[in-house]
């Protein structure tokens, strides 16, 4: 523990200490988890590399450690504003400790001109390791992702393109007037229809496949009449089972099309992930396609865009020809990316309510006959954004649905009387003494009809499917109600309950979750498999993977990185749904329990949501906290003139490997 002096004394200091003292105490904040060994790292690369002042050397630590929690830089004026709040300290760093003694003297400094003086951050010319942009301090690696992004972003925001003569008439074929005015559905796709770039967002079955489906068929209806030449269209999404997702639902959305079967045979039928699209290179973060090798499509459909972090955006943006169309689908409300960036969140953000330029009005004025009024606001972006609005899955008497809009709105008192409305979909149970091991309880029924099957012999998609009926959803890893602990407890009431023969190691029922990407295995971090023995190999247990076209068995030893699964972290969940979902809350509040965690949590249920919380106000008081991820990326997509950034294009050059303290 530090102590309230400080170990070194440090009380208010007026002002930093030497470099070696940061040093030592880094080593110590390292020691104590407070920070990464990759933070620590950095700091003392910047140091070695002759950098004299303590401030530049604290920065970058702070810098580093900011990106390990989702951010793409450090926002100077934010953090002085509040430093400890915005670096968000671990609960057991004391107050007037070394630590938030030394950030609050660090917060009263000329940050930016005491930077701008160090050979180790420069403008964005150059190569030093960190840049100083806007106020805002990055990682070269992250500006570098960053403007990237935003400029090829930028590069497809020109004027619309041609609209053909029979788009109307389409349409109206594809959406047929209902009583839903505006349609949204309908200006997504005529918006889409007319951009490079464009973005339709909406909650959980508010029809965003439906749309797209309809839009690609459009598109390429067009196409065949107008060229005789069929689109190279594409389909992919960020984890497997998103792209398995995505396979399944726009395969059922196509199949009703009302269009030619000569165009519907010219549509995709199969996602892959982002990674095996841009042809990931094992062990690196180079891809095979990019600005010398682009993608050889004319429109990528990616689904699930919450979960795109900012190196992957950069490189699927490299590897994207300037002449293809970029749909992006998702939902903005849902958590972001667990790595660095929040790409979708900050290409919504502001940009709904609609506000359309007097061009973009017009068409869509046109091309809906609803009037819709041009905005005075000068938000470019906002001209590629729609979010769907009617949910088709969730109706008025759905208590997931209006739970999770209480979320969205950050309502506790909202969110309060939905839980004590009587919906039979919904119920929080608050874990007292006596229903202290409810949850386990519930778990177990959960499981229950999935583990008869096992017992049964049935066939392994058909043990895989009952697995997808039910999950358990932890906002947190470690402690009590963390995946951990409940993976055991789970584990433990079900062998002593005789539904599975054992309770830790391999054994005929045991659920598997992939932890890391194994490429020549072809399971992707996130894969969920399920041990049971395989008939074909004499009984042996083998681990079934469901691969959307087919079931793949796996020997259990040729697993390295797995880990069960009864439970997992929302974080983990995100591009899942099941019937039905039991969320447990941990009994104290911790910075990872957000509005957004809660709404992913709540919406991964189709049909049933139970939540468990020995404290049901931390519950409620999550709601109040939202994400909030540091970027420049709005503002660079946001300047009317074209010049996102003097430096958007300029200065990219490459920084070599082991030239950078780890953060190449
Ligand atoms: N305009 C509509 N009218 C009636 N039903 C619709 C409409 N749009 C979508 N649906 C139905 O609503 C359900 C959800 O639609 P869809 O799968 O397209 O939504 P989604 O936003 O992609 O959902 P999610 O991403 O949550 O899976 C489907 O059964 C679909 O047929």
């Amino acid at each position: 523990m530090v102590h309230e002096q400080g170990e070194l004394g440090l009380e208010a200091p007026a002002a930093l200490p030497a470099v070696d003292q940061v040093l030592t105490l880094l080593e110590q904040w390292s020691e104590r988890d407070w920070i990464r060994p990759i933070d620590l790292h950095f700091a003392r690369f910047i140091a070695e590399q002759g950098e004299q002042d303590s401030l530049v050397v604290l920065l970058a630590m702070l810098v580093s450690h900011q990106s390990g929690r989702g951010h793409i830089c450090l926002v100077l004026k934010r953090f002085q504003a509040s430093p400890c709040a915005y670096v968000q300290l671990p609960p057991e760093v004391d107050e007037g400790g070394d630590l938030t003694c030394l950030l609050s003297v660090l917060a009263q400094e000329p940050l930016s001109e005491r930077l701008l003086g160090s050979s180790m951050v420069s403008a964005g010319d150059g190569s030093a390791p960190m840049v100083l942009d806007r106020e805002r301090l990055y990682l070269r690696r992250f500006w570098r992702s960053e403007c990237r992004v935003a400029s090829k972003i930028r590069a497809r925001m020109g004027p619309l393109l041609p609209a053909d003569q029979k788009t109307v008439a389409r349409l109206d074929v594809l959406f047929p007037a209902g009583p839903e005015q505006p349609d949204w559905q309908r200006l997504a796709c005529a918006l889409a229809l007319r951009q490079r770039f464009c973005v339709i967002s909406g909650g959980p079955g508010t029809g965003k496949t439906t749309t797209v489906a309809r839009l690609l068929a459009l598109l390429q209806e067009q196409a065949l009449e107008n060229d005789g030449v069929p689109l190279v269209i594409e389909m992919a999404a960020p984890t497997g089972k998103a792209a398995a997702r995505l396979t399944e639902s726009i395969s059922g959305a196509l199949a009703h099309l009302p269009v030619s079967e000569s165009v519907k045979a010219a549509l995709p039928r199969e996602a892959v992930t982002l990674h095996r699209l841009l042809g990931a290179r094992p062990d690196t973060r180079r891809f095979r396609f990019g600005e010398r090798m682009p993608l050889p499509l004319d429109v990528l459909l990616v689904d699930e865009a919450s979960m795109i972090d900012l190196e992957l955006m950069a490189g699927l943006m490299e590897a994207l020809p300037a002449r293809a169309r970029l749909i992006l689908l998702g939902d903005r409300d849902q958590l972001a990316s667990v790595e660095a960036g929040a790409i979708l969140g900050d290409v919504c953000e502001g940009a709904w309510p609609p506000a359309f330029s007097t061009d973009v009005a017009d068409w869509l004025t046109q091309a809906s006959s609803y009037p819709l009024a041009p905005s005075t606001t000068e938000r470019c972006i906002a001209d590629h954004v729609v979010v769907l609005q009617k949910s088709y899955r969730f109706d008025a008497g759905s208590g997931i649905g209006a739970l999770s809009r209480m979320i969205n709105q950050r309502d506790p008192a909202g969110a309060r009387q939905v839980l004590e409305a009587g919906y039979t979909d919904i119920a929080l149970e608050p874990l007292g003494e006596i229903r202290a091991r409810w949850h386990i309880s519930r778990a177990v029924e959960g499981y229950r009809a999935c583990l008869e099957q096992v017992h049964q012999q049935a066939a392994p998609e058909d043990v895989l499917g009952a697995f997808q009926q039910f999950r358990v959803l932890c906002a947190l890893r470690r402690g009590e109600w963390g995946v951990d602990a409940l993976n055991q407890a789970i584990a433990t009431a079900l062998f002593n309950r005789g539904l599975i023969s054992d309770d830790h190691g391999w054994y005929a029922g045991r659920p598997v979750m992939v932890t890391s990407n194994d490429r020549q295995l072809n399971l992707y971090n996130g894969d969920i498999g399920i041990a049971l023995p395989d008939a074909a190999a004499g009984g042996r247990l083998r681990v079934f993977f469901d691969q959307g076209e087919r079931v793949r068995a796996v020997l259990p030893g040729r697993l390295t990185s797995v880990e069960t699964a009864y439970a997992m972290t929302v974080h983990k969940s995100q591009g899942s749904e099941f019937s039905s979902v039991l969320f447990i809350v941990p009994d104290r509040h911790s910075p990872l329990l957000t509005r957004e965690l809660l709404y992913t949590a709540v919406t991964r249920a189709k049909t049933r949501c139970d939540i468990a919380a020995r404290r049901p106000e931390v519950f409620f008081e999550a709601m109040r906290h939202r994400v909030e991820r540091s970027s420049g990326l709005q503002c660079r997509l946001d300047v009317k003139d074209g010049s996102g950034s003097a430096s958007d294009m300029g200065g990219l050059t490459s920084t070599g490997p082991g030239q950078n303290g780890g953060h190449q």
